[in-house]
């Protein structure tokens, strides 16, 4: 029997096992109905049981296992002396109690399998990858790290991996985690990280891993608060959702910044100017004061009938409780009912000298007797009234932000045409952040154990705000590239960003290593950073593949049409990425070429990034919001609007028209840095304008035959990856 068949053996003993598995898992379902004690324990241990049948189920479909170790004898193996695991997706236990057949990847053990190196072996004698293909095992490839053999880049099996054509949604990597991601993937889970990464290092995969690696390691901790992780759109939340239930975690809540927010529908809209004014810090100190500045000082005494008595609290001794209340600054609502307790026990205090018992009734009674007092100086509010009161009435809007915002930044703020009331007010999404700012000041929000923040340099100063409330306990992992922020307030450097995160001593750590985006195509996407207003460091590629054209055509819509023929000889999906304005235009062209596409909506929710720009979410093929295939089936192709791009990626990409992209907004060259990296393997960027001078070639040279430039040694190499 070969080695191959051997592993091949232990697949069908993993298969078997996984399957006993299930079966017990069902059968503990059945029987935890019978066996729990009372209702309450029944759910739970229920919940529990069903969860663990629908984790098992999730797993059925992908390959047992990725790698093995075998530890040598050597001092350096420590307890795994001479022992042998494969390393999986999940635990698979032994026949009968026998020793597992399958590791978990995020057990302390399986470290070792991301970690050792020729130069570090941390006692494994050898590294073990398997190559899969169609749910088949097809073979192997060895390390002997105790010979100083390391494959490093050179494994066949892990470029594979990487460089495999994209179809469908996000597939996890852990058969092929760096190590300076299992890093990442792997730090404590109270320390806050920042993980500061040019496109395609693998951020979002970081974080999705981390969310698992953490559910695995501090499960107990984390099972009250959760893991929450915030994408930028519903297009990305669709894309990356099905990582984390390959990995065996269903519970994880994976939603946007505006739909965490959205307490009121959201149907009004800001112009840019008062965008910015709301989601500037600044407004935070405006809303506390216009919160607080409902807070009066007490003009008279307070007077509680009580029988045949009339207890009174002098003005002097209400006025001492609300200061010292306010002194205490508790959150407005605790405040409300700290005061009124503390005129109950004043009370108390009174009534006692006199004789009376003081039991649960008459505390009762006499809390509603004081109510109207401390509604007149410490009133019930809604965060609805507040920001209403605010923004439709200039003279509140002056008291609250004196000091603070100029007279155009209040004039740009305020409602020309305030509603009647806040009920009928069409609220803005920027207005959901600022009603959650006060709620957050009323209450404190149930917090998360850890929050995941992809894209966070998109972030307002506002939306972190929000963040930081729902992570004052825990902590969080911040993802993000400076360089392709491209909201009007996106962060231009981390330290501040952090601070509103709640977070200002969270380490920050660059990635550099590129796996999404080829070379070529890389070395094109670097000559815009030095006019992105971004410090960070270019981009490499790990990889050698892939292929870029750049073309200049009389017919746009021709052009891509003609373009996306092409890409379909190929595997993989296709994105025709355009200025918003325009993607209508090239679906149309696509469908009037016969080619089947769908196409990544405007928003149905209103909460487009930027004020101004159409747009933010809904991919079709991934939550149904498209426009429908013209072709039937599920189209390979899809045009999306360049302003719903981020985060996404395709296999082939279609660039359409950059010059259009890089003037349609302020930071419209960042967001040209998003669509051209958004390739897996190859990238046509197609123009019929001149292109924006940062990307065509510096010293105006035409590339050859200026149809084709097939591959990175065509364009001037950049050695330090910035724009001559
Ligand atoms: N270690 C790895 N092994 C295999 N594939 C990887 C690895 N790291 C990242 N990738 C792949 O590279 C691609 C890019 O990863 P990801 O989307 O996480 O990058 P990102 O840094 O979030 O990119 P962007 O900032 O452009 O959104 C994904 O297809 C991901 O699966």
């Amino acid at each position: 029997m070969t080695e191959l068949d051997e592993e091949r053996v232990h697949v069908a003993r993993c298969e078997a096992a996984l399957r006993a598995m299930i079966d017990g898992a069902r059968f503990n379902v059945v029987v935890g109905e019978h066996v729990a004690g009372d209702r309450y324990s029944a759910e739970r241990l229920g919940r529990h049981l069903k969860s663990l049948v629908k984790e098992l189920q999730e797993d059925t479909g992908g390959p047992p296992f990725f790698g093995r170790l075998d530890f040598g004898s050597g001092a350096a193996a420590g307890e795994h002396c001479g022992r042998r695991y494969h390393i999986g997706r999940r635990h698979i236990s032994g026949e009968g109690g026998g020793p597992p057949l399958v590791i978990d990847w995020r057990a302390p053990v399986s470290r070792a399998f991301y970690r050792a190196g020729a130069r570090d072996p941390r006692g494994v004698a050898v590294r073990r990858r398997f190559g899969w293909a169609e749910g088949t095992l097809t073979g192997f490839e060895d390390e002997r790290l105790d010979r100083g053999e390391e494959l490093g880049a050179a494994s066949r099996i892990m470029a594979a991996e990487i460089e495999r054509p994209r179809v469908g949604p996000m597939r996890d990597i852990v058969a092929t985690i760096q190590p300076e991601q299992d890093d990442l993937v792997r730090a404590d889970l109270a320390e806050s990280i920042c993980v500061q990464g040019a496109p395609g290092t693998g951020k979002t995969a970081v974080g999705l891993h981390r969310a698992a690696y953490l559910l695995y390691a501090h499960r107990r901790r984390l099972e009250r608060g959760g893991v929450l992780v915030l994408g930028p759109n519903r297009a990305f939340l669709g894309y990356i959702s099905a990582v984390l239930p390959a990995l065996g975690e269903v519970d994880v809540e994976q939603t946007t910044v505006e739909r965490l927010l959205a307490r009121v529908p959201v149907s009004g809209r800001d112009g840019e100017a008062a965008a910015r004014v709301k989601h500037d810090a600044r407004m935070a100190e405006v809303l506390r004061r216009a919160l607080y500045g409902r807070v009066r000082r007490p003009t008279g005494p307070i007077a509680v009938p009580d029988g045949s008595y009339r207890w009174r609290i002098p003005e002097e001794g209400f006025r001492r409780i609300v200061d010292d209340t306010r002194r205490e600054s508790p959150p407005y609502g605790v405040g409300r009912e700290r005061v009124t307790s503390r005129v109950v026990d004043a009370v108390r205090r009174q009534a006692e000298a006199r004789g009376r018992t003081t039991g649960t009734a008459w505390t009762r009674t006499v809390t509603r007797a004081v109510r109207p007092f401390v509604d007149e100086v410490w009133p019930a509010v809604r965060p609805e009234e507040v920001v209403a009161g605010l923004l439709g009435d200039p003279a509140a809007l002056a008291a609250a932000a004196d000091g603070i915002l100029t007279a155009e930044e209040q004039a740009a703020i305020l409602w020309t045409r305030p509603p009647r009331t806040f009920r009928s007010a069409r609220w803005s999404a920027a207005d959901a952040v600022l009603l959650d700012e006060v709620a957050g000041l009323l209450e404190r929000p149930d917090g998360y154990g850890h929050v995941i923040v992809d894209e966070a340099q998109d972030l307002s100063a506002m939306q972190c705000r929000a963040v930081a409330r729902r992570s004052e306990y825990g902590s969080v992992t911040v993802l993000g590239d400076l360089a392709q922020g491209t909201t009007p307030w996106a962060a231009r450097v981390w330290p501040e960003h952090l601070a509103h995160l709640g977070k200002p001593e969270a380490r920050v750590i660059a990635l550099t290593t590129g796996f999404r985006v080829p070379a070529a195509v890389v070395e094109l996407a670097n000559r815009l950073l030095g006019a992105l207003e971004a410090d960070v460091p270019p981009t490499r590629s790990f990889r050698s593949d892939g292929r870029l054209r750049v073309r200049q055509t009389p017919d746009l819509r021709s052009a891509v049409v003609e373009a996306v023929r092409d890409a379909l000889r190929h595997e993989g999906s296709i994105g025709v990425i355009a200025a918003d304005a325009d993607a209508g235009t090239l679906a149309a062209a696509l469908r009037d070429g016969g080619v089947s596409a769908s196409a990544v909506t405007a928003d149905a929710e209103g909460n487009a990034e930027s004020a101004g720009t159409a747009p933010a979410d809904a991919e079709g093929n991934t939550d149904g919001d498209a426009a429908p295939d013209v072709g039937g089936g599920p189209a390979r192709v899809t045009v999306v609007p360049v302003t719903m791009a981020k985060g996404l990626e395709y296999d082939h990409v279609v660039v359409a028209e950059p010059a259009a992209i890089a003037e349609a907004e302020e930071r419209g060259l960042n967001r040209l840095y998003v669509a051209l990296t958004r390739a897996v393997s190859r990238l046509d960027v197609l123009h019929s304008r001149p292109l924006p001078p940062q990307i065509a070639v510096p010293d105006s040279r035409p590339l050859p035959s200026r149809t084709a430039v097939p591959d990175s040694r065509s364009l001037p190499s950049q050695a330090d990856g910035r724009p001559r």
